[in-house]
């Protein structure tokens, strides 16, 4: 494929209220749409939201960077393979490297640190690129036996329990059969009759899942896991800071429910550690599962490679946006299907956050699912996400 055109243009979404996490309050989100266009009118949409509070750059540099290598990009004539994309997004310099890509990254400066929010954008719009040209949905260049749909849990972003009652009866009734609360950042006993509201408006079949985003210290997430473990938990998302792996094992050993690693997968040296069967953890998976964010890994391959080494250790893992745009949404819910196992829910009912989410778009979920569309790539009109 040749691109002849390769745009960059930012992207700003405001949150219709402030988003409260243990890690920080979210009011608007910030980033980039990338368009690559081939040489038949053919466009490949890709998305950089940096989220630098999980590793990713920040949105200055990802803005650098983006603006240099599509520059390097333009005119340039890539294999049409996966391979040739890989190649691309490789940091490696063209001697070690296998050639099918476009070496954009050896043509500039190395960036200060890892880029994960560009190299997501780039990757992004060109496996859209490259599987609207062979016309198949995103998700076939992943994994053949990609699933047509993936199971989203809802976000209860209240702060109170009445607000959180209310959210979780209008997300049951609509369909989710997982929902996911934010705790820590406030009382234990705050916590508690949030989590036991919820429980005892939804019922026992409904799953509940916490983000804890980090906030407790080892005896805070034994204490805060040992009262909300009575109330049936499918998950915890990183209860404790991220770059204590030995901590995060030691409270899975004890909790009532899978502790599922989310913002230690930001550090590649703590990523390593979690992918590698460190004897000091007992050998095995430090923790039930891991929480991929395309935006955080680098990109849809980058993920599907670490889904793949987390089932080999025996972790499960499952997607979530990084409270993004359609079009990272879009990607991430191709990844979603294309995983060894769907069955844990993703966490891309985001949308309904945002001011200016598209009125109509074939990634908003419905009856707590999203089914992917079959239309070539991402199936999305470059016009209708911005
Ligand atoms: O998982 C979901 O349902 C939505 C995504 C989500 O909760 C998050 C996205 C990005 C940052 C965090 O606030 C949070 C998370 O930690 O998983
Ligand atoms: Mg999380």
């Amino acid at each position: 494929m040749r691109i002849v055109k390769a745009t960059l243009t930012p992207l700003r979404l405001e949150l219709l209220q402030p988003l409260k996490t243990a890690r920080g309050t979210y009011s608007a989100r910030e980033g980039f749409l990338v368009r690559l266009e081939d040489e038949e009118g053919r466009v490949g949409l890709g998305e950089a939201m940096p989220l630098p509070e999980f590793g990713t750059e920040s949105l200055p540099v990802c803005g650098e960077v983006l603006a240099a290598w599509l520059s390097s990009l333009e005119g340039q004539f890539l294999g049409d393979t996966v391979r040739a994309v890989e190649d691309t997004l490789s940091p490696f310099p063209p001697t070690v490297a296998r050639g099918e890509g476009v070496r954009v990254r050896a043509r500039h400066p190395a960036p200060p640190g890892p880029v994960p929010a560009a190299e997501h954008a780039l990757e992004l719009a060109l496996l859209d690129l490259l599987a609207r040209r062979q016309g198949v949905p995103l998700c076939w260049l992943l994994a053949e036996e990609a699933r047509p749909e993936v199971l989203v849990n809802a976000l209860l972003s209240g702060e109170t329990a009445e607000a959180l009652v209310d959210e979780a009866r209008v997300a049951v009734a609509e369909g989710y059969g997982t929902l996911k609360l934010k705790v820590g950042g406030r009382a234990l006993e705050e916590d508690e009759q949030r989590v036991k509201a919820v429980r005892e408006a939804v019922g026992p079949d409904v799953k509940l899942r916490l983000d804890a985003n980090g906030g407790w210290t080892e005896l805070e997430a034994k204490r805060a896991l040992d009262k909300l473990g009575w109330y049936q938990l499918e998950l915890v998302e990183q209860p404790t800071p991220p770059d204590d792996l030995a901590a995060l094992w030691r409270v899975q050993r004890r909790a009532p429910c899978m502790v599922a690693a989310d913002e230690s997968l930001g550090s590649p040296e703590t990523l390593r550690a979690l992918l590698g069967s460190d004897p000091l953890l007992g050998g095995g998976p430090a923790v039930g599962a891991v929480v991929l964010k395309p935006m955080v890994l680098g990109g849809l391959l980058p993920g599907l490679v670490v889904a793949m080494r987390a089932a080999r250790l025996g972790m499960q893992a499952y997607v979530t946006s990084s409270l993004d745009g359609v079009v990272a949404r879009a990607g991430a819910a191709h990844l979603a299907a294309a995983l060894p196992s769907g069955a844990l829910a993703s966490g891309l009912a985001v949308g309904k956050l945002f001011k200016s989410e598209p009125a109509e778009h074939d990634y908003r979920p419905l009856h707590g699912r999203i089914r992917l569309p079959e239309t070539p790539g991402l199936g999305l009109d470059a016009g209708a996400v911005v």
